[in-house]
């Protein structure tokens, strides 16, 4: 029970989701999917059935296990066992329901990542998190997430769709990749928001830089965010 929380081990049990998600990632069979938390595999033989070849990792050995035996059949899936998020597969298609406490990291990987579009589950307050309008809502994360992504949701998900039942509704979203964000500046717009009630001159300060801007994180935009990040890393 312990390992399936902190996994994030809340299985999608609704096929018509299952075939929902599938069918907004517009996979082709030119297509290589990656999938980040194989669980019982509700997803994973749909993708087959439209891509080239999927490669379908999960963080549990015992589940790769069962999946190894379940799919056997399928000669387009590559099944592995570890953290998704370390792998360095190529691919052109990411679909994900993502195990939630990785949904941040998640994020900043793909961000890191070329890739062409992807499809992945999240909970409901993360997803508002990234689509924030307000300055006032809006984390590092949701500038990391809309500088990378084009980001529109796509579906609501009650939580009694998943076995265990999760605390909370989810939401997929369909992501497509506008731009690759290097890790230094992913580091550097996480800091900018370590320092947000600080204003833009005094933020420079901390990196031994001038500038004499009154304005606070809250009081810039997105691009203000990142060209202050680029202006931090200039060296
Ligand atoms: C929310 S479940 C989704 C499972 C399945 N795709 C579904 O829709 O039912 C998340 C899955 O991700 C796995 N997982 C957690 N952290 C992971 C990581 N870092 N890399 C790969 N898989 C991970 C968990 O073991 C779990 O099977």
């Amino acid at each position: 029970m312990i390992k399936r929380k902190r996994l994030g081990q809340h299985f999608l049990t609704s096929n018509s989701i299952a075939k929902s998600i599938v069918s907004e990632a517009k996979i082709t069979k030119n297509d290589i999917v990656f999938e980040i938390g194989t669980g019982q595999g509700i997803l994973t033989s749909l993708l087959c059935e439209k891509a080239d070849k999927v490669i379908s990792v999960d963080l549990d050995e015992e589940l790769i296990k069962n999946a190894k035996l379940k799919f056997s059949h399928l000669n387009n899936l590559v099944l592995k066992s570890g953290d998704g998020l370390k792998k360095k597969d190529l691919f052109t298609i990411f679909v994900s329901n993502l195990p939630y406490s990785r949904s941040k990291d998640a994020i900043e990987w793909l961000a890191q990542t070329p890739f062409s579009h992807g499809v992945i589950m999240v909970q409901k307050e993360f997803a508002d998190k990234l689509l924030a309008k307000s300055s006032k809502n809006r984390k590092a994360i949701s500038i990391i997430a809309t500088s990378a992504f084009e980001i529109t949701a796509v579906l609501k998900v009650a939580k009694n769709n998943f076995s265990p039942p999760p605390k909370i509704d989810s939401v997929v979203l369909k992501i497509i990749q506008k731009n690759n964000l290097s890790e230094e500046l992913i580091q550097t717009i996480n800091k900018i928001f370590s320092y947000r009630r600080k204003t833009v001159k005094n933020i420079l300060k901390q990196f031994n830089k001038e500038s004499d801007i009154d304005k606070r994180v809250d009081d810039l935009s997105g691009e203000e965010i990142i060209s202050l990040a680029n202006q931090i890393l200039k060296k």
